[in-house]
């Protein structure tokens, strides 16, 4: 009999349909944002934790950067297991309890590392939030508060389009928060809030011109075989998504830097093989630095030399990618990783590596509790 399963939507699929899924975020807020952001209005929390694994973890480190920006909370955002079995969240005792939230995310609810640290934190006595796309997860049942993610449950392994409509989602819900704390004004949130608005509408641009970049530079691409990613300030966590992201599908062997960390430590890793992948982003000092990077890692190590940038005066060769539309500062993120997100699906495309079926053929050891998902409920090991 064939089999009537539908068709699953591709890599690229999903990162096209990322702008649709912003701004159902942006226009839906009321339908998702409100026990969150009560939760965080009613509540006096001073510090924050944000925990989840793999792309989750990326998520987690933007959202923290968010929070501390726009909420002037304390915020750490670490590996949940370093969080279950190793961090002390009140270490000097200036703390009361009820001021420890700890918000843990991951978009099918399964992950065991983010179940057991949420599972913990409640244990200990701190608040507690759980953020899935997957309803009636295990993660829900273990919170005190849920939030629902609005980007619609991703249909292959390679998470794109929940990564940057969880952290749109969050920013959403930030803002918000913010005025109604009055920590900004009426003024200041309208700002926010267009360009949250200005960013959604542009995002389809942003894919596009990703798009036209990678069949610029397609050729080169195939050749490579080792890469490398930097990126600073709000977009280090894109470099490491990104660097997943990569890894995840391509396979072949990629490192994410913060960029001044690249300069310490893999020189004699580097040679004219090198791909090297550089956001030049917001932040003065650091775009002034890279612009003395680039010059030196073409002069003394390849020509392989990516730019991918929003700003005047970096990119200067059809190897760059400048775009033509901007964001603020906060909501970068959200924009500098759909290169990297292209890039992985169509070099994947081009090459016969299917991101829609998953490397992973025993999973009697997983990092996800079973589930039908994973065709893992009988325990037995094969
Ligand atoms: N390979 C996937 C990752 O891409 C994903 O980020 C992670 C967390 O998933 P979740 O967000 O559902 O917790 O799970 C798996 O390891």
């Amino acid at each position: 009999m064939r089999s009537m399963e539908k068709e699953k939507l591709s890599m690229i699929g999903h990162i096209q349909d990322t702008p649709r899924v912003l701004k159902k975020a942006y226009t839906l807020r009321d339908e998702y944002m409100n026990d969150f952001v009560d939760a965080f209005v009613s509540h006096d929390f001073k510090k924050v934790y944000f925990l989840g694994s793999g792309t989750s973890n990326h998520v987690s480190m933007v959202i923290k950067n968010l929070f501390v920006d726009l909420l002037h909370v304390e915020g750490v955002a670490c590996a949940p297991t370093i969080f279950t079995n190793h961090e002390n969240p009140n270490p000097s005792g200036v703390f009361k309890k009820e001021q420890i939230c700890v918000i843990g995310f991951s978009q099918h609810g399964d992950s065991i590392s983010t179940c057991e640290a949420v599972k913990k934190a409640s244990e200990d006595g701190y608040f507690t939030i759980a953020v899935t796309e997957q309803l009636d997860s295990a993660l829900q049942e273990l919170a005190d508060v849920y939030c629902h993610l609005v980007c619609e449950e991703e249909e292959i392994g390679p998470e794109t389009r929940g990564y940057t409509e969880t952290i749109y989602q969050f920013y959403i819900q930030a803002i918000e928060i913010a005025r109604r704390k009055k920590l900004i004004s009426e003024a200041e949130f309208h700002q926010l809030d267009a360009e949250a608005e200005a960013l959604a509408d542009n995002l389809e641009i942003v894919v596009k011109e990703s798009v036209d970049w990678y069949n610029r530079n397609k050729q080169e691409f195939y050749q490579m075989t080792k890469s490398s990613i930097a990126g600073y300030g709000y977009n280090y966590p894109t470099a490491l998504e990104s660097r997943l992201k990569f890894f995840e599908t391509y396979s072949r062997p990629c490192t994410g830097y913060e960029m001044e960390e690249q300069m310490h430590g893999p020189m004699r890793a580097y040679n004219q093989d090198n791909y090297i992948f550089m956001i030049a982003s917001e932040g003065q000092k650091e775009l002034n630095r890279l612009k003395e990077l680039v010059p030196y890692y073409k002069d003394v190590f390849t020509e392989h030399v990516f730019v991918i940038t929003c700003e005047e005066g970096v990119a200067s060769t059809d190897r760059d990618l400048k775009f033509s539309v901007r964001t603020s500062d906060l909501l970068s993120p959200i924009l500098y990783v759909i290169p990297f997100q292209v890039l992985s699906a169509l070099i994947c495309e081009d090459t016969g590596i299917d991101t829609k079926v998953s490397p992973i053929k025993k999973r009697y050891v997983s990092s996800h509790y079973p589930s039908s998902r994973h065709k893992n409920l009988s325990q037995d090991p094969q």
